[in-house]
């Protein structure tokens, strides 16, 4: 079966506590967008990986289909199967692409092997690979709290709205990005912050990762300052960096910054 992975954006990101596992709690908002990966997996007679389109860091063995089939394969006699990834969705860009790999591999191995899982039960699974990952298995707008990977559904729809992506030519490890934050407890909940106008968010709903990234990686305050410019309602970095969103009343033209980076228009 074909399954398409999609990313998510963060609307809103506060980290309020440094936990003693060396973890951090946060409040988020996911929101699922329009780029997607392609996923096939397939029975096959020998056990194979490969992968197509933007180049994946890593060793193949490291990739998160691989891991995800690993851990079923502890649980259940899995057959061998041939998966192919077609990577569209830019990486290293707050975008979470390597867990909807991971989310849609376990929906597909479910649904291709007949596993019967719940959706509980994936999530379960999915929790383990990464602490977004979980999210991908319904992939409907949620409030994300603790490690990131307990939630709660929210009413959000921006499906009225025109979003726009910028992904600039830069890389933010996740870990680097929680390595120079400093935690502080929420004002007020993000749950209530997005039941706002969003003309409104830009004076209430912030990125506590911005203040350093901007400072190491100049580029990305800079297209959060070009959306504005363009007529944004509302500019963010999503999740870790590097990717930045617009949310706009109509479309937008960001052209101008077609050169030097990818431009992702209504996702
Ligand atoms: C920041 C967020 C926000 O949505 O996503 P991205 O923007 O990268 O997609 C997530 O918290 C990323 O979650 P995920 O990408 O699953 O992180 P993991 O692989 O579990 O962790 C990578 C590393 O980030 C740090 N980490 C992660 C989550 C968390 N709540 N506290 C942390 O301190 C840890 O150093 C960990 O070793
Ligand atoms: N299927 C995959 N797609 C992308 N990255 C993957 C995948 N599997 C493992 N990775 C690893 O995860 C890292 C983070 O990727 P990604 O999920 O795109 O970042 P982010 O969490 O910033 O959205 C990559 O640098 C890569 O080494």
């Amino acid at each position: 079966m074909i399954l398409f992975p999609h990313a998510k954006i963060n609307i809103g990101l506060n980290i309020t506590r440094r936990r003693p596992d060396g973890y951090h709690d946060l409040e988020t908002i996911f929101y699922p967008i329009k780029i997607n990966d392609a996923l096939e997996v397939i029975r096959a007679d020998a056990m194979s990986f490969d992968a197509s389109g933007l180049g994946i860091p890593g060793k193949a063995e490291d990739n998160l289909c691989l891991k995800g089939y690993q851990l079923l394969a502890a649980d259940f006699d899995l057959p061998p199967v041939s998966i192919h990834l077609h990577k569209h969705i830019p990486i290293g860009a707050g975008l979470g692409g390597g867990s909807a790999d991971a989310a849609f591999f376990i929906k597909a191995i479910n649904t291709e092997l007949s596993l019967g899982l719940t959706a509980e039960q994936m999530r379960g699974y999915a929790r383990q690979l990464g602490a977004d990952c979980a999210f991908f298995i319904d992939g409907e707008p949620t409030y994300a709290f603790g490690k990131g990977d307990e939630f709660e559904p929210v009413e959000l729809d921006l499906s009225g709205y025109h979003l726009v992506l910028l992904m600039p030519p830069a890389h933010v490890s996740t870990a680097e990005a929680y390595r120079g934050v400093k935690p502080k407890p929420s004002e007020a909940s993000l749950k209530d912050l997005i039941k706002l106008p969003v003309g409104e968010w830009k004076h209430h709903i912030r990125n506590d990762f911005e203040e350093h990234i901007f400072i190491s990686h100049p580029v990305i305050r800079g297209l959060k300052a070009a959306l504005y410019e363009a007529g944004a309602l509302y500019a963010c970095m999503s999740g870790s960096g590097a990717s930045v969103f617009g949310i706009f009343d109509s479309r937008a033209d960001l052209s101008h910054l077609e050169k030097d980076n990818q431009v992702f228009y209504g996702v």
